[in-house]
């Protein structure tokens, strides 16, 4: 058996380290280690661990239950390392949950002394509320009781947390963050529960058979060929190992009508979209599954990883991978075709044009960007075609009211410019999503079986009802996944206002598997106190409430330069670092909030001799820094991540309005850049910082 540290131990390896370790532990995959040295050690914690030789420099830990001849290779680790990381290692079997338990006995008996002190002089202490019979029932050892009463805030937790048993870290996150005992035993067994199939069945001198149902923590290898596949790619770690709370969601067996899945930045919601696209692929091979999202370089990304998921022919072939503008470019093709008409997509220009020629027309006194996000936002948004809807209609989030002479001259302005387009046979993107919902629901007939949706958060109403259109209500029809922290379009409509209902079926995943601990907490602060709205229903508020990282590392650099040279010059500082810290070029990123400020950075990386691609429209190739506007950041990630400019008059910009809805996009866009780092953040402005960074007041 493999378990899940072992991936991303393996990962760090060099070529021919990895290959004496699938060459050493290739043999316990196929049973044929009967020459290999299993070496016990002195003092241990557990005596079921033990080690084995890779080479003179390197060392594997290995996990051998008294029962059958399972082994299980927990980590790879340079000598000295290996053999205290083996030797502070101590097993047993969850009495509650029936699955594994790991623990760092050692750092977790070094640190109670610390946390004694602190309990003694704090006023409160975080599970004072909670009865021992209570903490046993979750799953809390015995002896572990006296420490988790010495607990005494949520940051002493999370210091406790990567020591602790992944079970027991959960049940006491559960609790933290609000959550009833009851309430956290129906999502803490619901997990591990779905994950093992045997919660509960527990019999706690059998290692061997908790190992066997604990998924989460260690996954079974037949074979050779079994482990060179899951090695051959050891980065992607979450092909095989799903925390228990999203392996719940991506194979629960089936929810009664659309399901709805948030979490914040890096929680594994696009990980847990895969699974559920594969699952479904799988299990209901009748219609094709369609897996979509906002755009099409990140519906290639989708395509990417499914790929590494699932190298079946007949399931990847039984997934439609499209980003949304993509079906309802074919199916509004579709239309056109049966009416024999000639169309194209309207370019920029053209817009301009049909609204330079509307308000010339009609005299209207707004804006033609005023018009246009009317249009979008209202007209389309609530799929109006008369004027009487549109004088009737609520505006709610455009922000100012609009009296019925205005709204007169508005609709004119609007049909006058969609008139002009329709004379020259051009289409916006929106009005072909419009469209194509209006035509798909005509037909009837579904296309898809099920619909798997990623970066929900920002999909426009046209795009919902060319969806709905596209799947009939069912079983397992849309599954759903997004974050309300990241909305930077102006398309939120809560599902409930869109007819689809997910009460009963949304879960929130609050584990980050990206970012660092310490970028969680720079980017949290960017949101803090603000109201977001909820997904599922914009009256309620969505929160980051238990979002946490068991990463860690530097904590973000915030570099203050008097004008833009100086600040390109410390840019550029800092991306040498990275290279020279053997960071690839292709892992850091630069973004900025205008293209304008995207071009300035990539001429001064490159006046620096640091070679730098701009990400445009697709995604970029070639090797060099990538640079990009904050918005081209949605749904990526990378090791380094540079944020210029943030300063006044740049992020917000100077030209917004006083529309908080307008603000809160721009927090949201920086919180979506700097929850794009993985391992470091840098953060950079020129003459007075945004108020929208931690510490600046508000
Ligand atoms: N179970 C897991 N094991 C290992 N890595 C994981 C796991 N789940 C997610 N990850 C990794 O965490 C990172 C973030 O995952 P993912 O992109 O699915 O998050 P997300 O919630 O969709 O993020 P965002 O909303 O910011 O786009 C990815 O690198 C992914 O491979």
């Amino acid at each position: 058996m493999l378990a899940s540290e072992f991936l991303p131990a393996y990962a760090k390896l060099e070529p021919p380290v990895r290959a004496r370790v699938q060459s050493v532990f290739g043999k316990f995959a196929e049973h044929t280690f009967a020459g290999l040295h299993l070496e016990k050690l002195q003092n241990p914690r557990d005596e079921r661990v033990r080690t084995i030789r890779i080479d003179k420099f390197w060392r594997g830990v290995v996990l051998a239950p008294e029962s059958g001849d399972q082994y299980c290779l927990i980590n790879v680790l340079p000598h000295d390392e290996a053999i205290a990381f083996a030797r502070t290692r101590q097993f047993s079997v969850n009495q509650a949950l029936g699955v594994i338990e790991m623990r760092d006995a050692e750092n977790l008996e070094l640190i109670a002394p610390a946390l004694r002190v602190q309990a003694a002089q704090a006023p409160e202490r975080l599970f004072e509320a909670i009865s021992d019979k209570d903490l046993l029932r979750l799953g809390i050892e015995p002896d572990l009781l006296p420490l988790v009463r010495d607990i005494t805030s949520e940051a002493a937790l999370q210091v406790v947390e990567r020591l602790l048993p992944q079970a027991q870290a959960d049940v006491l996150t559960a609790l933290a963050s609000g959550l009833t005992v009851e309430e956290t035993w129906a999502e803490v067994s619901a997990g591990y529960a779905a994950q093992s199939g045997a919660a509960g069945t527990a019999d706690a001198g059998d290692l061997g058979a908790a190992l066997q149902r604990s998924r989460s923590f260690a996954v079974a290898v037949d074979g050779e060929a079994e482990l060179s596949a899951i090695l051959s790619q050891p980065f992607d770690a979450w092909r095989v190992f799903l925390h228990p709370s999203q392996h719940r969601l991506a194979y629960a067996p089936s929810y009664t009508g659309p399901a709805l899945v948030t979490g914040a930045a890096g929680t594994g919601k696009t990980v847990v979209a895969l699974h559920r696209a594969v699952y479904l692929a799988r299990s209901r091979p009748e219609l094709p599954v369609l897996l979509t999202t906002f755009t099409r370089a990140l519906s290639d990304s989708l395509r990417a990883s499914l790929a590494k998921l699932d190298a079946d022919p007949d399931v990847l072939g039984a997934i439609d991978v499209q980003g949304v503008d993509q079906l309802a470019y074919s199916v509004f093709a579709e239309q056109r075709a049966s009416l024999g008409e000639q169309w194209a997509v309207a370019s920029a220009a053209d817009q301009a044009a049909a609204w330079r020629h509307a308000l010339a027309e009609t005299q209207a006194p707004f804006a033609a960007e005023f018009l246009s996000d009317e249009w979008e936002h209202v007209v389309l948004a609530q799929d109006l075609t008369t004027a009487e809807q549109y004088l009737a209609c609520t505006r709610t989030g455009r922000g100012g009211t609009l009296g019925p002479r205005q709204r007169e001259t508005a609709w004119q302005a609007i049909n006058a410019a969609a008139e002009h387009l329709r004379e020259a046979n051009r289409w916006t993107f929106l009005q072909i999503a419009a469209e194509a919902a209006r035509y798909q629901a005509e037909q009837c007939v579904p296309r898809y079986r099920h619909a798997v949706i990623d970066e929900s958060q920002d999909l426009h109403p046209a795009h919902w009802r060319l969806l709905r259109a596209c799947v009939a209500p069912n079983v397992d029809d849309l599954f759903l996944v997004g974050d309300p922290h990241q909305r930077i379009y102006r398309n939120n409509a809560s599902l409930r206002s869109l007819g689809i209902e997910v009460r009963g079926r949304s879960r929130k995943l609050t584990l980050g598997y990206r970012s660092t601990g310490e970028i969680l907490d720079y980017a949290t602060h960017i949101l803090t106190g603000e109201h977001v709205a909820d997904l599922e229903d914009d009256q309620q508020q969505d929160s980051l409430a238990g979002y946490r990282s068991l990463l860690h590392g530097r904590k973000p650099t915030v570099r203050a330069a008097a004008h833009r040279a100086e600040e390109l010059d410390a840019l550029a500082a800092r991306v040498r670092q990275w290279l020279d810290e053997g960071i690839p070029a292709e892992s850091i990123v630069v973004a900025a909030r205008t293209r304008h400020l995207v071009d300035e950075a990539a001429q001064a990386l490159r006046v620096h001799e640091l070679d730098a691609v701009v990400i445009d429209k697709a995604t970029a190739d070639g090797g060099g820094v990538r640079v990009c506007t904050m918005h081209k950041l949605k749904g990526l990630e990378f090791q380094c991540v540079a944020l210029i400019a943030v300063e006044a008059g740049v992020i917000p910009p100077a030209q917004l309005g006083d529309d908080p809805a307008d603000l809160m996009r721009e927090r949201c866009l920086l919180f979506v850049a700097a929850t794009r780092a993985r391992d470091s953040l840098h953060v950079s402005y020129s003459g007075e910082p945004s108020r929208l960074l931690p510490g600046q007041s508000k």
